[in-house]
């Protein structure tokens, strides 16, 4: 309330204050809103009801808000509060304790740049952070997700485009409203476009947070993994961002990274530096353990669950659990992880198993050492033969709602492929590593849901070398070493399967 307000008040004579105390405020507290209420009316002639309404904010529904007040009032007449002024000396107390810390602040991490400067993934490895470090909900609005889902259908121009980012920042100020922390990566080219963002992002009580990737067109042309720099110089794609489309460097923003050069982390560094920086999030300091089983999701048990990022998560006895092996080819480590869990997880587990590779081939067979291997450790004949090889597909990562590789960098190739896989993909390594630390009483698809809100991170010893034309002796250490972790894996999401030793000596006929 402002001295403006207060000598609008003093001027009515005697008053009830009704203090709407409703879910709906956005700028303050319930508790908040009737302390400051009281606390003036103790310096007037007045008196506090304190009526909850739900959603008084709204400005699309005055008509309830007056309703409301009108029915109280009765035959005496209602006046609104004018806007304007200051803040009441006496109310700086209670304002200050109704701001949010800024590691409680709702947070907004705007990456803006052009194509192929490396937002995506920056953004998803500062994702990958996030979730290591734990604690806030999390949600990815990518450029190209956000142009398949919320903004299909709308073209590159000028006014498309602003269009498109006006979605992702009303999207985005909304996760802020809650508390939620979202990260966009579009390329987001226009100066006013992006300042309207900061201002629903601010309006909603939520912090701003801008990262420029200013990797120059020069490299990122030079980059050009999708093709689309040199279409667009033979004029096949109009409007393109730094060819036929302006790019409107930002002067606004709390970091500036020219990825040129440098490593994905050490990159990712400048964008952790400021954000612990600007009090926001310290991804430097160790997690919080305390909210890792809390803070995740429970699917329910009433259908499967759609979550903020549009991955697709199962309910138990809904349908198996479909787990996805990928390696490089697909002949050998992501076939041996997929048939070696078909023996270790045996029947009644409830898990589908499957692989594909990042450059399979069609229709290839397991590599003969690893055939041989296969056998030894106690997976039929026939399923081997049976093998066939395949390539990844954005398919076949969609389809799964657990995609296990066998090295980061067949990882970071599934999320270029589908960035919303964030939360279910993760090397062998890393899950067998999560999946310890979550909570014991977890298991299958909740399981998955719990250790994608809050994962080891990825780690050099995780990965699992490729034995392809090493010998057996190289192959019989990668199965080794598979073994451990699928038992590791497949104890904790499917208990009720028998689950047999890892040796050879012991293993599964
Ligand atoms: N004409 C034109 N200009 C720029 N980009 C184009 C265009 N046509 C298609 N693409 C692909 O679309 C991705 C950019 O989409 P955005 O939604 O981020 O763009 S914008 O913010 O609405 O300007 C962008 O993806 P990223 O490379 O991930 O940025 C391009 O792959
Ligand atoms: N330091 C770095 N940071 C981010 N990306 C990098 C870096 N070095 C090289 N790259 C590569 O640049 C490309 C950037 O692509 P992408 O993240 O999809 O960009 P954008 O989302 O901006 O279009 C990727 O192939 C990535 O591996």
């Amino acid at each position: 309330m402002t001295d403006v307000q207060v000598e609008q008040l003093r001027r009515l004579g005697p008053v009830v204050l009704v203090a709407l105390v409703g879910a709906g405020t956005p700028a303050i507290s319930p508790v908040g809103l009737l302390r400051a209420t009281l606390r003036v009316a103790e310096t007037l002639d007045a008196g506090v009801v304190a009526v909850p309404l739900a959603d008084h904010d709204s400005l699309a529904d005055p008509a309830l808000r007056i309703s409301v007040l009108t029915s109280y009032a009765d035959t005496d007449p209602v006046v609104e509060l004018a806007y304007g002024g200051h803040l009441l000396p006496e109310l700086a107390d209670i304002a200050e304790e109704e701001r949010p810390r800024p590691d409680e602040q709702g947070l907004v991490l705007f990456f803006t740049g052009l194509s192929g400067s490396g937002k995506s993934t920056l953004a998803r490895a500062l994702m990958d952070r996030l979730l290591e470090h734990g604690g806030r909900s999390l949600t990815s609005l990518d450029g190209d997700v956000v142009r398949r889902n919320l903004s299909a259908g709308l073209t590159f121009s000028k006014e498309d485009r602003e269009t498109n980012i006006r979605r992702i920042g009303w999207v985005a100020a909304e996760i802020a409203r809650h508390g939620g922390l979202a990260v966009c990566s579009p390329i987001a080219p226009f100066d006013r476009t992006r300042q309207q963002v900061r201002a629903m992002v601010e309006e909603a009580g939520g912090a701003f947070f801008l990262v420029h990737v200013a990797t120059p067109l020069e490299e990122c042309e030079r980059r050009d993994r999708k093709g689309l720099y040199a279409k667009a110089r033979r004029g096949e794609i109009p409007e393109f961002t730094g060819i036929s489309s302006p790019y409107e460097e930002p002067l606004d923003a709390d970091v500036r990274v020219d990825t040129t050069g440098r490593s994905i982390e050490d990159a990712l560094e400048d964008v952790v530096d400021a954000l612990r920086d600007a009090g926001y999030v310290d991804l430097t300091k160790a997690p919080v353990v305390s909210r890792l089983v809390a803070s995740a999701p429970r699917t329910s048990t009433t259908g499967e669950r759609t979550s903020t990022t549009g991955e697709r998560s199962s309910t138990p006895g809904s349908h198996p659990l479909r787990v996805l092996f990928v390696c490089t080819a697909n002949i050998c480590r992501s076939p041996y992880m997929e048939l070696r869990s078909r023996v270790l997880a045996g029947e009644g587990g409830g898990i589908e198993f499957a692989s594909a590779g990042t450059h399979g081939f069609n229709a290839h067979p397991v590599d003969r050492t690893m055939a041989e291997v296969l056998a030894a450790r106690g997976v039929r004949s026939d399923l081997i033969s049976a093998f066939a090889s395949r390539p990844l597909s954005g398919d076949l990562i969609e389809a799964a709602d657990l995609v296990l590789t066998a090295e980061a960098s067949h990882r970071q190739f599934v999320l270029e492929e589908a960035p919303s896989a964030f939360r279910k993909a993760f090397t062998l390594g890393q899950f067998a590593e999560s999946v310890e630390r979550a909570d014991p009483g977890l298991h299958g698809a909740e399981l998955v849901t719990a250790v994608g809100h809050r994962r080891a991170g990825t780690a050099d010893h995780h990965d699992i070398r490729d034995p392809y034309r090493r010998g057996r002796a190289a192959a019989e250490v990668s199965a080794d070493q598979i073994d451990a972790l699928l038992q590791a894996v497949l104890r904790r999401l499917a208990p009720a399967a028998r689950t047999t030793p890892a040796t050879p000596e012991t293993g599964e006929q």
